[in-house]
């Protein structure tokens, strides 16, 4: 079965700027494909409406066979469940426990509001906790506050929270921008192995050519908010970096300020 059905997606913004300009692929339940392409190109855009968080203002998705329409919000909300995120900045509360932060994870699945979240879920839901901080090699740290922690610990914890959604599809924006390159080594090889493990469709929008041509199977390169090309990261070279992102290569990120970008104040919210 395909995981995600993009058809002819074009995105224009104030009715002149193109971000997205008839956009089509499939991707195959359990591929791990990259998106690669320079600033400007449509990456984000294109996130935006996998998820329903961007109208687009022609053509369709269709995530695990339901079709994504923002006009439908519970439908939406449905769909969303199986679909867990991972972003640059990580995304995590601040100011409350690892386990909690975890915990949250499963909030589209109960009805208490974050407050007292914690206060009432069941023990089914915190055994689960447990075992998802445990799949990420951090149960140890389950009372630590979560801004008590390094970038590569937050990041995992919150692979974690995403774990408690039991999703089909991660869509990873930019997972490891933030982080040193061991941590960033260490953040990829556990996505990659729970993808493996759970038949997971992973999307991912990276900017390192050597990390996408060792994490991902496929490649979809975009060009002024068109496919480029698309195929095996095995054909990546030189030329074709140089032909994708001109003589400079990709752009090296800033630091993070870890600013939530608005996809995840708008994932928070679900
Ligand atoms: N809300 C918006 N309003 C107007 N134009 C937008 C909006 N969001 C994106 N764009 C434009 O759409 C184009 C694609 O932007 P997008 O952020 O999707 O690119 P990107 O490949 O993710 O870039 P980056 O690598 O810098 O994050 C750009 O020209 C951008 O200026």
């Amino acid at each position: 079965m395909n995981a995600i059905e993009v058809n002819k997606i074009r995105k224009v913004y104030n009715q002149r700027d193109v971000a997205l300009d008839g956009v089509s692929f499939t991707i195959k339940e359990g591929e791990s494909v990259v998106i690669l392409g320079h600033n400007g190109s449509g990456k984000s855009t294109l996130f935006r409406t996998l998820t329903g968080f961007e109208e687009p203002t022609e053509g369709s998705v269709t995530l695990l066979g339901r079709e994504v329409d923002p006009g439908k919000r519970r439908h939406l909300r449905e769909t969303r469940k199986k679909v867990g995120m991972v972003f640059q900045a990580f995304g995590l509360i601040d100011n409350v426990s690892v386990f909690q932060n975890v915990l949250f994870g499963a909030l589209g699945q109960v009805k208490f509001a974050p407050a007292t979240y914690s206060l009432f879920a069941s023990d089914a839901l915190r055994t689960r906790a447990m075992e998802c901080l445990d799949r990420v090699g951090l149960a140890h740290l389950s009372e630590r506050r979560a801004d008590r922690l390094s970038g590569g610990q937050k990041q995992r914890i919150a692979i974690a929270r995403m774990l408690m959604q039991d999703p089909e599809i991660i869509l990873a924006d930019e997972p490891i921008a933030s982080l040193d390159p061991k941590a960033g080594r260490e953040v990829m090889d556990l996505l990659a192995e729970i993808a493996a493990e759970r038949n997971i469709t992973l999307l991912m929008i990276l900017h390192q050519i050597p990390i996408a041509k060792r994490y991902a199977d496929r490649f979809i390169a975009l060009k002024n908010g068109e496919v480029y090309a698309d195929g095996e990261v095995s054909v990546i070279d030189e030329d074709f970096e140089t032909a994708l992102f001109g003589n400079s290569g990709p752009k090296e990120e800033p630091p993070s300020d870890e600013t939530p970008q608005p996809i995840e104040q708008e994932a928070r919210k679900l």
